[in-house]
């Protein structure tokens, strides 16, 4: 397993965010991480990243603690807010994070290749688009073949050609041996991954292939058996004190 999360519990703001979180993402596949807006994706990421203190549980990664310095090189992590210099052009920024991180000079095309960089290179990023300014931070992220890369939510203000590229980018990258771990609150994204961590309210209702889980809730809509899998939790775990939530059906 590229990644191994054991009861693990964070704390934000003195609220806990994350209940004791179990999960893993294996290597050389996509395991998507989804969930509505506020469920605590971000915190989870951050954790595997190393970034996040933990309340509680352990976070492995690659076989050793989240966070570790010999983990640099092996894991590419894109957060929300694209990581780029604006005032730098595309080919500066990948020149200077291949530096940063020792990777090949000839690693700058096959990044912008990938992420249809190509026509942008030598366009300073500052006046680049909201969409190709996330590809941007992507392709800085793939630099040097990380074993590990972690996006979060990576497509969020792409169209939907761009989308379904970097999507198929994703397959590609996961069929050479990378594990991705890649979140996201829209559900049609979830049928292109091979395993999916369900999230809502800080707690991991399931981790399941999308085949699994059409199975075991009886529906081939992955949104609707995400919203059966919520119901099937809150009929086990009613919230003290409280009616069960309406989820329509
Ligand atoms: N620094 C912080 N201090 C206190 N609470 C925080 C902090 N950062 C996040 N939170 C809270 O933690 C919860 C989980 O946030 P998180 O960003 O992990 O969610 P998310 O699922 O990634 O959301 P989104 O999809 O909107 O990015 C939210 O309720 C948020 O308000």
């Amino acid at each position: 397993m590229a990644v191994l999360v054991s009861g693990l519990v964070v704390r934000r703001g003195g609220r806990e965010i994350l209940h004791g979180i179990d999960c893993a993402v294996p290597e050389g596949s996509v395991t998507g991480l989804l969930g509505p807006s506020g469920c605590g994706k971000t915190t989870l990421l951050r954790s595997v990243m190393g970034l996040q203190r933990l309340t509680g549980g352990t976070v492995t990664v690659l076989g050793r603690p989240a966070g570790h310095r010999d983990l640099r090189r092996s894991i590419g992590y894109c957060p929300q807010t694209p990581s780029v210099y604006l005032d730098l052009t595309v080919l500066e920024n990948i020149r200077y994070f291949a530096s940063v991180i020792g990777a090949p000079p000839a690693d700058a095309d096959r990044v912008l290749d990938t992420l249809r960089l190509g026509a942008h290179r030598h366009q300073i990023v500052g006046s680049l688009s909201g969409g190709q300014r996330s590809r941007a931070s992507l392709a800085v992220a793939l630099l040097g073949e990380p074993k590990l890369l972690v996006l979060d939510e990576p497509t969020v203000g792409l169209d939907p050609v761009l989308r379904l590229e970097l999507w198929d980018a994703f397959a590609e990258i996961a069929a050479r041996g990378t594990a991705l771990l890649v979140s996201s609150h829209v559900m049609d994204e979830a049928a292109r991954c091979h395993e999916l961590l369900l999230m809502r309210d800080g707690i991991l209702l399931a981790q399941e292939s999308p085949d699994s889980l059409r199975a075991r809730t009886g529906t081939q809509d992955l949104e609707q058996a995400f919203l059966r899998v919520i119901r099937e939790h809150e009929a086990q775990n009613p919230p003290a004190g409280h009616t069960t939530e309406q989820i329509p059906s």
